[in-house]
């Protein structure tokens, strides 16, 4: 029969043999005998003095014990306290009190207590007497919120209570100080219930959350996305490595970007690891550094509405003299042309007539979410005294639902250094290209607000839109003269701003709720890093400590317990659920005890995680202070 010494650590693993087979006596049943359980009970400290100080029925009839009475007995002793120590031994054997109700103390300086408890105290006292006090065990809950107490977690200086009469209340003089139970934060947390958040299924800018981790998913893969072979890029350019172009290189008809041909590629950046989109000028003599002036106010430009822009270089990795600005990669993400504005077949059915492809009506909530995004990243623009000079249906990306941010900002005053401008005058140009974007949406055509087309696309506009959308649009082309600014359109559209609002308030909060989710995996992660580290360690195999005889003997049982269970076949048990509940109590160090059984089932013994995680916590600790490199740190 193996033989388990206990842990060095000074805990309660209760060792459990088989019986053995020499004649015991054999126990009486509780019923059987009745004098002892009497005997228990007048031994009992009563609980009226343990709580109230005094007992109205001392000497009236009260069975219990009552000890000469202290100066001074406060309601919950503390561990350290002078009170407990003149308790006597009797007093560990009374039941624990568990109020029925929250437990209130009263600041200091401390009421002196009642001579005689109040006929409502009198009523409590009888009530409690009643309780059905749990079996150790059974009630895991309540045995931790006694351990709590019996620890004294109460007198920790983190946890102070929470003092009403610093908040100078008129009214509260006496206020009572709410003992605060400091939060277990290993334990798993409940999220908000999706009733509490707006339409939490499927809201403005989050998708449902199936459909949200199918999105985190492919923009993890996309961000992962190999180089195909064939393309005859540079390896490396500037720090940059595994080029992938976003565009089709092979079409015949070549992507520009005013007179200049361009194009987009993602690249991973040697020095962060980071994935960013590098859009190339072709053909791009650089005359002055000074060009790159901009470049920096532009990379100090940060706005939800912006692609962030990284850097600018110039190369000739391409084989040619090519302008390179990097900016931050949003993967997936399409142009507005790609999203709403590229004609797509109608879907094929047979014996229909054929029609033309037509884009898709962008809906008129979504266009003012683009609205009212546009308007906020053109206001940080021109507040840091730059313009956009680039809002075009094929620049102004869509980077998740309903989200857009412009893209390619800065280049065009790289490419136009040379050219004299006056910044007031390129921010009304931004205001004018504003317009043409909003006709182009809200009619389907990038020509919408060209002089043929006018009229007709201010037709279809009301007849598709609110006339708010109308106004708004022909607020942005129309020439206003010098005086017409962004911050007047958000004037406009004030209404439409803070209903935008709430959506995105909206929008943190379900995204803070699925994060809440994923909040436990980290350290379960972590938790079983170290398991990893210190199972099986060869250099183990022949330490006394990890023997049947030894106290990290605990952390084998352990590992069997949670992964090598079998059923009463002697199938695997694959329980994930197990898994994850056990590894939580571990980490959590819970004073719930588990039954261990050796692997040849001759012996088992009985311990709680906290005991195990002790275990874990100091088999690791030894690993680490073995180690030369202070990567440990990471996982504690
Ligand atoms: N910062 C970025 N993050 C992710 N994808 C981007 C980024 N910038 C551009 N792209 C993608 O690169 C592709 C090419 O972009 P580009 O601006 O050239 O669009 P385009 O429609 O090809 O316009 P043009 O006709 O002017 O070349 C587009 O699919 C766009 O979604």
């Amino acid at each position: 029969m193996a033989f388990f010494t206990r842990p060095q650590s000074a805990n309660a693993a209760i060792k459990i043999v088989r019986p053995s087979t020499a004649p015991v006596e054999e126990e009486q049943p509780l019923s059987a005998k009745p004098s002892t359980a009497r005997k228990d009970s007048v031994q009992r400290h009563c609980r009226n003095i343990m709580i109230y100080g005094s007992c109205k029925y001392e000497g009236k009839g009260c069975l219990y014990y009552h000890p000469p009475a202290p100066d001074v007995m406060p309601l919950i002793p503390r561990a350290e306290s002078p009170t407990k120590a003149t308790l006597p031994a009797q007093a560990v054997n009374a039941p624990v009190f568990v109020p029925k109700q929250p437990v209130r103390i009263l600041t200091s300086p401390p009421p002196p207590l009642p001579e005689s408890p109040s006929p409502t105290y009198q009523d409590e006292q009888l009530q409690y007497g009643e309780y059905a006090y749990p079996e150790p065990g059974v009630d895991g809950l309540t045995e931790q919120m006694q351990e709590l107490s019996a620890n004294n977690y109460y007198a920790d200086p983190h946890y102070d209570g929470y003092d009403a009469t610093a908040d100078g209340h008129y009214f509260a003089p006496q206020a009572p100080v709410f003992l605060r139970q400091p939060l277990n934060y290993h334990l798993y947390s409940s999220v908000i219930p999706a009733s509490f958040l707006p339409s939490a299924t499927d809201t403005h800018f989050v998708p449902p959350t199936s459909d949200l981790r199918t999105l985190l998913q492919e923009r993890s893969e996309n961000l992962r996305m190999a180089q195909p072979p064939g393309l005859n890029l540079p390896e490396e350019m500037q720090g940059y490595h595994t080029l992938i172009p976003l565009e089709n290189l092979g079409h015949t008809e070549r992507r520009k970007f005013g007179n200049w041909h361009s194009t987009v590629y993602r690249a991973v950046n040697s020095l962060d690891g980071c994935t960013y989109a590098l859009r190339r000028i072709e053909n791009f003599r650089l005359t002055h550094q000074g060009a790159f002036v901009t470049i920096e106010a532009w990379a100090g430009v940060r706005h939800a509405g912006v692609v962030a822009v990284h850097e600018a270089f110039t190369t000739h990795a391409f084989g040619d003299s090519s302008l390179v600005v990097a900016y931050a990669y949003h993967p997936g993400a399409r142009t507005l042309f790609d999203a709403h504005l590229r004609h797509t077949p109608p879907p094929y059915q047979p014996g229909a007539r054929y029609a033309p492809p037509t884009p898709t009506q962008v809906p008129e909530r979504t266009l003012w979410a683009y609205i009212v995004q546009l308007a906020s990243a053109v206001k940080r623009v021109h507040d840091a005294g730059l313009a956009l000079r680039m809002i075009d249906v094929t620049k102004v990306l869509v980077t998740s639902k309903n989200r857009l941010r412009v893209g390619s900002c800065g280049i065009v005053d790289v490419l136009m250094h040379e050219t004299p401008h006056d910044v007031h005058l390129l921010q009304q140009e931004d205001l004018t290209m504003f317009g043409r974007l909003v006709f182009a949406l809200c009619t389907g055509n990038v020509m919408a607000s060209n002089g043929g087309n006018f009229q007709k696309s201010l037709e279809i506009m009301g007849r598709l839109y609110t006339p708010e959308v109308k106004t708004v649009a022909l607020f942005l082309v129309n020439k206003g003269g010098s005086h017409k600014n962004i911050g007047q359109l958000l004037e406009i559209i004030s209404t439409r701003v803070a209903a935008e609002m709430g959506e995105a308030l909206g929008a943190a909060d379900t995204l803070e709720n699925e994060l809440m989710g994923e909040l436990e995996n980290a350290r379960l992660v972590r938790l079983l890093c170290k398991f990893g580290f210190i199972n099986e360690r060869p250099e183990f195999a022949r330490e006394p400590r990890w023997s049947e005889t030894g106290d990290r003997y605990i952390i084998k049982l352990f590992r069997d317990y949670v992964f090598h269970q079998v059923d009463e076949n002697g199938n695997p048990v694959l329980s994930l659920s197990h898994v994850l509940t056990c590894l939580s109590k571990l980490d959590a160090g819970t004073e719930e005890r588990v039954m261990l059984v050796s692997r040849d089932e001759q012996s088992c013994l009985v311990v709680s995680y906290k005991e195990i995680k002790s275990c874990v916590e100091s088999a690791f600790a030894e690993l680490g202070r073995a180690t030369t490199t202070a990567a440990t740190g990471g996982y504690r």
